[in-house]
């Protein structure tokens, strides 16, 4: 492999909530890296998943979803897209179909590109997702309607879901990239360390097994992470999590009568981690109030935003 036809880079995903960056990110990787529930706004921090095929490595930034900001923990989130924008060869903008009359959210689309998309500067490759909720006429349609509009670099309809027109999106990355050796081994699939993955296992159990606003006001800390199995592979390794709620109320929801519920958080959790590291392990979840933690700069700043 020689630096000249090899490119490396990085492509960042930005879109609204619930676009399907994560489960393009996870299709892309043909792992299950970025957490994927049905409500909006589950991914808060940014995520680094590593493509690598013969002639490219797309370092993808997965980012929260673009939203307007009522709180301090959304205005850090939003700091993390900027910042984000900054690191990027090529953005991917992820517009999701809507299946209905528009075809998606114009307004959005409008926002995103003069408000962000342009003053950052950088080439656009328009990504149209979901595209399995409409008629392939309907795909060329509005992909002519972003060309015209918007203008950007490339427009092209996918299904993250369904895992179509992939390749395609992998061939229109490459030529933005910069020609470069790759700057990960091959087996590498993101720069996250293992406890991090492990806090957001955790956080999409919360939010697939608890309605309304619990999912949202919780956090996942991981407290500890001692890896016993190394010295004895007998020995499980021990995952100590605070999940910190802003609400005395919200506690007594995510322990749920007689603990059933936080009971059942951990062995989904714990099954899935157990399936990420390969291991066995005991997993302890301590619920904590921090009243409003959301709006609180010193919480939000422990706990990484
Ligand atoms: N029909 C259809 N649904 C999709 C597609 N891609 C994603 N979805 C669904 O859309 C929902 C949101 O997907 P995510 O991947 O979590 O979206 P996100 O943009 O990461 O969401 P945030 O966490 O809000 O930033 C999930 O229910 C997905 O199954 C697609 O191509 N077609």
């Amino acid at each position: 492999m020689t630096a000249t036809k090899f490119s490396c880079g990085f492509a960042i995903i930005i879109g609204p909530p619930n676009a399907g960056k994560s489960t393009l990110l996870n299709e892309l990787l043909d792992y299950k890296l970025s957490i994927v529930t049905p409500k909006p706004q589950t991914t808060r921090k940014k995520i680094t998943g590593i493509y690598h095929n013969d002639k490219c490595q797309i370092i993808f930034l997965d980012t929260p979803g673009i939203m307007k900001p009522q709180q301090k923990l959304h205005e850090s989130m939003l700091g993390i897209i900027r910042e984000t924008l900054k690191d990027a060869d090529i953005v991917i903008a992820l517009l999701p179909y809507s299946g209905k009359k528009e075809f998606f959210d114009r307004e959005f689309a409008e926002e995103l590109f003069s408000s962000w998309l342009k003053p950052a500067g950088k080439k656009i490759i328009a990504v149209l997702n979901k595209s399995d909720l409409v008629t392939e006429e309907r795909q060329r349609e509005a992909e002519a309607f972003v060309r015209k509009t918007w203008n950007p670099a490339a427009v092209l309809s996918v299904s993250a879901l369904k895992g179509s027109n992939l390749p395609a999106l992998i061939d229109t990355i490459q030529p933005y990239l910069p020609l470069n050796y790759p700057l990960y081994p091959e087996d590498t699939l993101s720069t996250a360390p293992e406890r991090f993955f492990v806090s957001e296992i955790i956080r999409e159990k919360i939010f697939l097994l608890y309605g309304r606003e619990v999912p949202y006001s919780t956090e996942v800390v991981i407290d500890e992470f001692r890896e016993q199995h190394e010295d004895d592979p007998k020995r499980k390794d021990l995952i100590r999590c605070s999940v910190i709620v802003e609400r005395e109320t919200q506690k007594q929801i995510l322990i749920g009568s007689k603990g059933a519920a936080l009971k059942k958080l951990g062995q989904t959790a714990r099954k899935d981690i157990e399936e990420l590291l390969g291991r066995p392990v005991f997993l302890e979840l301590f619920i904590k109030v921090r009243p409003d933690w959301r709006k609180n700069q010193n919480y939000l700043k422990s706990y990484g935003y």
